[in-house]
Order: C-alpha cells, then structure tokens, then sequence
C-alpha cells in the first residue's frame, strides 16, 4: 500500500510540511501548485528536497479550466498545459490532476471533452507525462465520477485516466458501487477524504470541512471497497482541505493521515477479504469491557485531601502495590489508585499536571492482541522495566501522554490484583457501582485527534459533536464509546471556560472528570451526604425548569432539588446525575444513575451545571474574572 498525503492538508512551510510527512511514514506527497509557487525554490530543488526525505511526487495539482473551451481559449489551455508539463519534469512527477471545469467560458459537450483530452494526452505523451481528470462535485459539465469516467473512455488515449475523489463521490451521494463497473488500470490516482454531515454549499463544504478518512461521517469504507474491487493498486493519498489543519500541528495532522490510512485500509480487507491491501497483519479491534482501574498520580503531601475525598464517596483503602507506594481505594468493583511514587512516570505527571489521573486501565478480551493493534495504528508504546515477580502490563500513551494500560481475564494479567497488588475486597460503600465515563479536555484542535485514537485502535463509535454552552464561551463535546468504556472528548478554545481554565492550569492535563455510576443516586446522595461529600448546588430555576419541560411529578422534583440530582431523558430512559463542586484547578467528579437504556450524558444539563461549578469555584462577593 503506497500512501500518500497532498501538502495543502498540512500547515507551515513547504520545508515544515515534508518533514511532518516523512515522520509519519507517508510514501509520497502530492505537489500543491500553490504550496510550489509560494516557495523560494527552484523546481529542481524541491524535487530534490522531496526525494531527499525519502518521499515521492505522487501527483502534480491542480490543473484547472481545462476542457470543453471554444477557442481561443483552447489553444491557451493547451499552451498553458505545456508548461506545466515542463515544471513537472524539472520537480520529478509525472502525473497532473485536472479537475472538471468550472470555466464561464466553457461550452462542454462529452465528445468535445473527450477530444479535449486526446490532444492533451498526445501532448503529455511527448513530455513523458500522464493526465488524470477529475471530477469536482461542483464542476459546470462533469460533476460525477461517472461523466469524467466517460470522457476519459472516449478519449482512449493510455496517457489520459481517470482520478477519483471520495470527497466528491460521498458528497453527491453517488453510490459507490458505480466504481466497481471500471477498470483498475484507468484508475490514475485516488485521493481520500471524509467530511462531518453538515447541509452546506458543495464548493465551501469541500475546501473548509474535509477530514482524515474515520474522522468524518462519510462512508468512505464503501468508496474504498469500490475502489478495491477494481484492481487499483496506486497510491492512496489524502486531500484534506481543513481550516483547522491548515493551521494545526503538521505532526500530528500528518500521524493521524497515516492512522486512518492504516485504519481504512484494515477495515477495506476485513470486509472485502479479496481486496488484500499489501499491508502488515494485525488483530480485528475489540470493545472494551470495563475500566479496570484510574490512577492518580499524587505526592505524599496531596495524597491525604485526594483520599478523603475518596473515602466521601464511599470508597475504602483495600491493599497497597507490592513494591511502590500506591494504595487501592475500592468500593463495588471499581478501583481506584493513588500513586504518591516521589519518581518515575506517576511523578512526571504530578510535576507537570498537580494531581492528577495518570492512568486508566482498560479490561479487553485480549490485552496483548490490543496493544499490538494499538501501535500497527502508531500508538506510542510505553516500556517500563517491569521488576521481577510482577506483571509485564502492556501499556500505551493516550490523550496528553496519559497512560492507557491493557488488561484481560484470560491471561497472567487477570492476576493483577493478586500478584502486582496486596489487595483486600471491596467494601459496601455507598453504592458506586462502576465508572460511567470518563471526560478528557483538550484543545479544540486536538478533538478529531483523539476520536480518531480511539476508534480505530478500539471497536468503538462516536456520537454526534455537541455544543456546550459555559458562561464563557462554547466548548464542544464529543462522545466515544467502546463496549464498557465512554469517554467525553470536550474541545476548548475560549480560555475563560471552566474547560478551557483546566487546560491552562494543569498544562493541558486531561481527564478533567470522572463519572462513577450508581444504581440508586438517591441513596447514593443521601450515603455521601453523611460522608461529608462536597455535592454542587444546583439552584430552585433549574428545577422549575425539568418539571415543566417533562411534566414531572412535583414530589419527585422536590426530592432531586433536595439532592442536587440533575434529571435528563430520551427516547430510551432515564438519566440522574450528581457532581462534586469543582477542585482549585477545574477537576471534579460526577455520579450518575442510567435507566432503561438512556444513551446520552446529559449534555442539556451542562450549562446550568457548568454556571454552578463558576459560582462554587469563586468565593462569594468576588467578581467574575
Ligand atoms: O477545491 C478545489 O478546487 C479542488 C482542487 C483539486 C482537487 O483535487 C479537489 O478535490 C478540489
Ligand atoms: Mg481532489
């Protein structure tokens, strides 16, 4: 599999940009006219800088307002063509995407196109140069992948092919399908790109939206099946054009390209096995089963405050690891660790985030067969030297370089408790059953990012992006669920929000909350309440609110006012939900009931909750900044 990546989907210089591609693994690059003329070198040189990173011109683009002009507009284009096609000797390519005309001067007709593109392939001939025509959804004549395939089979000329966009398939709802009926050799080049479903004007949508294939909701899976069945075996090379990432982390915008490269290209051959993309084997992603455990990298001095806020929340202290100083806090099947080790990993993270959660420990079916998933998807693995006696725990680095371990029941892991751990059962508590989700904040331009960590390594879905409105200013929040495990992916860009303050406070540290689940928040309200549990209050306009809009009973709204408890629900149940007030630096805790099957995280709610954390956070009379 040749993979490839077009430079307008990256920011920075031509110079930045090729070695971000590199890094990531890329084969190739496709030249972006632009990106070349905004440069200060030579044709030459760029070839050589190209090559010398170890990557190849892929493709020349783009090549525009070619056919069906009435002359003398045709002999232009054609003079025009030439030159081009002497720039693309000098740079070392030997391929040039033109895409269908948008030219008002343009009069079309198929056979005229096909014509068209005879004489340009005669053309290109004599200069060792190959055309592709592309169909843009938005073109005057030719805005489906169909019609530019038929130009091209009229014009029968073996340096005119076709070039296909799953962008600009997707976008029309073109079935895929239609791919199938062409033949693999007249396929010059694929370019990949997915898009999030939003009804707006073709053109804007394409050059503003696209995202890596997996990030976006279009079924790009099918377009490359399609292309699979053809025989294709050219490069697969992402045209991503994206405010954010024209502006982002060339780094990580190239890594994730390469990522849902590998991801879509293991998916293709998972579901169309004849397909057989040359691409290393690696194991089918599985759901999670269960957080296992999350720890909180402390020091001594902080882990007593961290501790009896856990005992508030019923936990008790259940064992201790065999050889570092870490305590288990346990209750109802959850763990909880605090790491209060003065060295190693814990404490890097304690130095540069304050207390924090350091690591989560995910229960799969097969640990070993996840970790190696995870980095064929170019996890970062985490070695650690594993002293003799305990368990090697495959592990990896998530969101803000947290530790992600992997653990199963079926191999030496499950023995964790036993062999890495002098750990005791768990008391009754009050009543925390499990850990609902956990909430990771980060930078807005890190969302997509980290959705596309986690659904490719893992069998797991994300939800619809949703807005969440703070006091000041809109955070986004997006959901990703696999199995047992749910994350919420919330993206912060206004500083003075309670995310974006976490941010900044605790250097981007990034599990800002976590949610333990209760079977009955009531009487887990009431447990806590006897704890000295620090519960949000949650003000008497809240409440009149939930009992119009739901039409509750008034009784039943009096007891959750009285509690605190916050109440959602959808067309599949009931949602309660109950936070601790904020800690000094943004972090806090959350307890929630699910009823019936309630798919959601109360996003309704997250405004009036986030008020209240505000006004917890800042001591009466103070202003607001
Ligand atoms: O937005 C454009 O003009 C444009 C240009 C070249 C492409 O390959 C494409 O998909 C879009
Ligand atoms: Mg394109």
């Amino acid at each position: 599999m040749k993979t490839s990546i077009a430079t307008v989907s990256l920011s920075g210089s031509l110079t930045a940009k090729l070695a971000a591609i590199a890094e990531a693994g890329f084969d190739g690059i496709e030249i972006f006219e632009q990106d070349f003329l905004a440069s200060d070198f030579t044709p030459a040189e760029v070839g050589r800088m190209v090559r010398d990173h170890g990557l190849e011109i892929t493709l020349f683009q783009p090549f525009r307002d070619f056919e069906g002009l009435p002359e003398p507009h045709r002999s232009r284009a054609l003079a025009r063509a030439e030159r081009k096609f002497d720039l693309m000797n000098q740079l070392g390519t030997d391929l040039m995407l033109v895409c269908s005309t948008v030219h008002p001067a343009a009069i079309g007709g198929i056979d005229r196109m096909a014509r068209d593109f005879r004489d340009l392939g005669d053309l290109a001939a004599r200069h060792g140069i190959r055309v592709g025509f592309e169909a843009l959804c938005w073109g005057r004549f030719v805005n489906d992948h169909r019609d530019a395939w038929e130009v091209v089979r009229r014009a029968d000329h073996p340096n005119v092919g076709l070039i296909l966009d799953s962008f600009h398939t997707l976008a029309r709802r073109i079935d895929p399908a239609s791919i199938r009926a062409i033949p693999g050799d007249r396929i010059f080049f694929v370019q990949l790109a997915d898009a999030p479903a939003i009804d707006m004007d073709l053109l804007y949508w394409s050059r503003h939206y696209r995202n890596m294939p997996g990030e976006g909701d279009l079924d790009v899976t099918s377009f490359m099946q399609a292309v699979a069945a053809t025989g294709y075996a050219g490069p697969l090379s992402l045209e991503i054009f994206n405010d954010q990432f024209r502006s982002g982390l060339p780094r990580m915008v190239a890594k994730d390209g390469h990522r849902s490269l590998i991801a879509l290209m293991d998916q293709v051959r998972r579901v169309e096995p004849a397909a057989a993309p040359d691409l290393p084997r690696f194991p089918a992603p599985a759901p999670v089963e269960r957080i296992e455990y999350i720890e909180f990298a402390t020091s001594a001095a902080e882990a007593p405050a961290l501790e009896t806020l856990l005992s508030s929340l019923g936990f008790a202290a259940g064992g201790r690891h065999v050889s570092k100083p870490v305590t288990v806090w346990r209750q109802g099947g959850v763990n909880v660790l605090v790491n209060s080790d003065p060295s190693g990993f814990a404490h890097s993270a304690y130095v540069t985030h304050g207390t924090t959660v350091s690591e989560i420990a995910l229960m799969v079916p097969d640990a070993r067969a996840a970790y190696q998933r995870a980095t064929a998807l170019l996890a970062r693995p985490l070695v650690q030297e594993t002293p003799p006696g305990q368990l090697a725990i495959p592990a990896i680095r998530g969101v803000s370089g947290n530790v992600i371990r992997l653990l199963d029941a079926t191999s030496d892991l499950a023995g964790i408790w036993q062999v890495d751990f002098r750990a005791t059962p768990a008391q009754a508590g009050a009543g925390i059953t499990g850990i609902d989700h956990i909430g990771q904040t980060m930078a807005y331009d890190e969302m997509l990012s980290w959705s596309l960590f986690y659904t490719s390594i893992f069998d797991a879905q994300k939800a619809p992006m949703v807005d969440v409105v703070d006091p000041d200013g809109l955070v986004r929040s997006r959901a990703v669920r696999s199995g047992g495990l749910r994350v919420t992916l919330n993206g912060a860009d206004a500083r003075h929000t309670l995310a974006g303050r976490f941010i900044e406070d605790s250097f981007g540290a990034s599990v800002q909350h976590v949610a333990f689940a209760s079977d009955d928040l009531f009487a887990t309200a009431a447990a806590l309440a006897e704890r000295g549990f620090a519960t949000l209050r949650i003000g008497a306009n809240y409440y009149d609110d939930i009992q119009a809009r739901f039409g509750l009973d008034q009784g039943f709204v009096d007891r959750m006012q009285a509690a605190s408890i916050m109440y959602d629900e959808d067309e599949g149940g009931q949602f309660f939900q109950l936070y601790s007030e904020p800690r000094a630096d943004g972090f806090f805790l959350e307890i929630v009931q699910r009823q019936g099957n309630y798919a959601g995280y109360g996003a309704p709610n997250a405004p009036f909750r986030i008020a209240a954390q505000k006004r917890a956070a800042r001591p009466a009379g103070m202003p607001r900044h």
